[in-house]
């Protein structure tokens, strides 16, 4: 196993009508107002390149406005750079047809958002057997591994209860509960609990800390500014 998951290789992304010109000004040493200026255009990333390790959990910190959630964002191709490379497990994720692309998504890579994600309509257990059952698993499969993680998240009791039926903290380990089901090598966690209060949070990060020792998953964290952290 390569000691590398993810490359990110001097990656721009201009926001905007003229993202070449963009790039090339940025490429000249230009800042983000000098772009805007000259362009109208919004910098999000300009030159990155970090090594995302595998089965280590990553934090991506930086001021607000920095590009944290643009970063992390494109890692499964929410967003696609203006300039520079990709690489996941050496494959250069810009370059995958469509199909592959699902496939990235439905197997390798999952993502746990801010606001959860979960679906208003559907009871916990269903919610957190979604992703398996839109990759075409058997129901009775993908509800015994839904209940599997959710028993991990000590949540197991609350399978058959609806998302508005449980606090902003439960919603959020059924959120964690649902990307750990696919059973996705990396997970993305964009601001996943920052909208929860502090001492949620902490047991929220322990447990992601609790898990990731066991399972050695490759975690991406954007660490919102202003929030401590134990990860
Ligand atoms: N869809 C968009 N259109 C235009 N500009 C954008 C868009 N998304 C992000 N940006 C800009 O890209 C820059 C980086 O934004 P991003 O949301 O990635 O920052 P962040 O570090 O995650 O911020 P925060 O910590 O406040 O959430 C900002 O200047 C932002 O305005």
């Amino acid at each position: 196993m390569s000691d590398v998951k993810i490359q990110i290789c001097d990656v721009y992304k201009v926001f905007g009508d003229r993202p070449e010109r963009a790039v090339e000004l940025l490429r000249q040493g230009a800042d983000k107002a000098t772009v805007q200026a000259q362009t109208r255009c919004n910098v999000g990333l300009a030159g990155v390149s970090v090594d995302i390790p595998t089965g280590q959990i990553t934090c991506i910190m930086g001021l607000s406005g920095s590009g944290k959630s643009t970063l992390v964002r494109h890692l499964n191709r929410l967003i696609d750079p203006s300039a520079g490379e990709i690489l996941v497990d050496g494959r250069d994720i810009l370059k995958l047809s469509m199909p592959d692309l699902r496939q990235l998504r439905r197997h390798s890579i999952s993502m746990v958002f801010q606001g959860f994600g979960l679906l208003p309509h559907i009871n916990v257990i269903d919610n957190v057997a979604f992703g398996l059952s839109v990759r075409g698993e058997k129901k009775a499969l993908a509800r015994d591994t839904a209940l599997k993680w959710l028993d991990r998240v000590g949540l197991s009791e609350y399978a058959a209860s609806y998302p508005d039926e449980l606090s902003g903290g439960m919603r959020q380990r059924v959120g964690l509960a649902r990307a750990l089901a696919i059973d996705a090598e990396v997970l993305l966690m964009d601001e996943a609990f920052s909208a929860l209060d502090p001492l949620i949070r902490y047991e929220m990060q322990d447990q992601l800390l609790a898990l990731q020792q066991r399972l050695k998953k490759t975690i991406v964290f954007k660490v919102d500014p202003g929030i401590e952290t134990a990860l």
